[in-house]
């Protein structure tokens, strides 16, 4: 906020009120460089998440997207750069610390447990985020909030569900821990249109309800643009692209960025 914007909000007295300051972001992350075995895979990236923000990430096969979101949730350790969650930086970068500072990640390809039933992987989830007994089944209630459908399935395994279904569970897993900040990885793979749709809907409507900062990698680039603020395009570890989604509109926009 400038001086000027300030002293225009001096009450009559001419006392300031209490400074506001803009929220932080809840992710910022300024020049991660990781890659695997000597290969570098991300190159200087940095990156703002805005808190009740939706920012699609795009970009062709391998370009780095699964790999950037691995290293914000801890999962893999950067070469270089700094993060910061809400402002802080986190105790350690690892899932544990980045998942207490309100992060949470919903991996590519869903990772439910086929032999468990939902009851059991939510109970699981519950218990390796430190949930009291006592506070876990108004968790649960939550994402049942969220996720309905839920109800219909939940103790039957997971490996005898539908793809929409296993990955609503991927989803109700990861909100069970309460996020501020959700990281997606391609959650329309093996989806129809549809499906997908019915799935994202109540998620990108977490944004709203809770300031929720959610950021989504997909290839399923209608769909996840209708309900995105921001759209980042990734082209060999790097961003090539930053701005709304009217602006890649233009299929031969877009064609030209991939
Ligand atoms: N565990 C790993 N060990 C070695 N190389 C890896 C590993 N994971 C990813 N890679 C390589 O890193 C590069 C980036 O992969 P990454 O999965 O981050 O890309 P992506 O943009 O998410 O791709 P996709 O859209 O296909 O999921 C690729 O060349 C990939 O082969």
């Amino acid at each position: 906020m400038s001086l000027s914007n300030r002293r225009s909000t001096e009450g009559p007295g001419g006392a300031a009120p209490p400074r506001r300051e803009d929220p932080a972001p809840a992710i910022k992350a300024l020049g991660l460089s990781a890659g695997y075995g000597g290969r570098e895979v991300l190159q200087d990236v940095s990156l703002t998440l805005n808190a009740g923000e939706i920012l699609c990430l795009i970009g062709h096969n391998g370009a780095g997207k699964s790999t950037l979101l691995r290293v914000l949730f801890g999962l893999h350790r950067p070469s270089a750069g700094s993060m910061k969650v809400f402002g802080e930086v986190p105790a350690q970068h690892t899932p544990a610390a980045l998942g207490a500072a309100g992060v949470a990640l919903v991996p590519e390809g869903r990772g439910v447990f086929p032999d468990l039933t939902v009851e059991e992987i939510f109970g699981l989830a519950l218990w390796s985020a430190g949930v009291p007994k006592s506070g876990q089944r108004e968790r649960v209630e939550e994402v049942l909030e969220v996720l309905p459908r839920i109800k219909e399935f939940r103790t039957r395994r997971a490996g005898t569900l539908s793809g929409g279904q296993q990955q609503m569970v991927s989803i109700g897993r990861a909100l069970l821990t309460r996020p501020r900040a959700l990281l997606l990885d391609e959650p329309s793979i093996g989806l129809a249109p549809k499906l997908f749709q019915d799935l994202i809907r109540p998620i990108a409507a977490l944004r709203d309800t809770r300031g929720m900062a959610i950021l989504l990698v997909e290839q399923n680039v209608r769909e996840a643009f209708a309900v995105s603020d921001r759209v980042l395009v990734m082209r060999s570890g790097k961003f090539i692209f930053d701005g709304a989604p009217s602006d890649l509109d233009d299929h031969a926009r877009l064609m030209e960025l991939f």
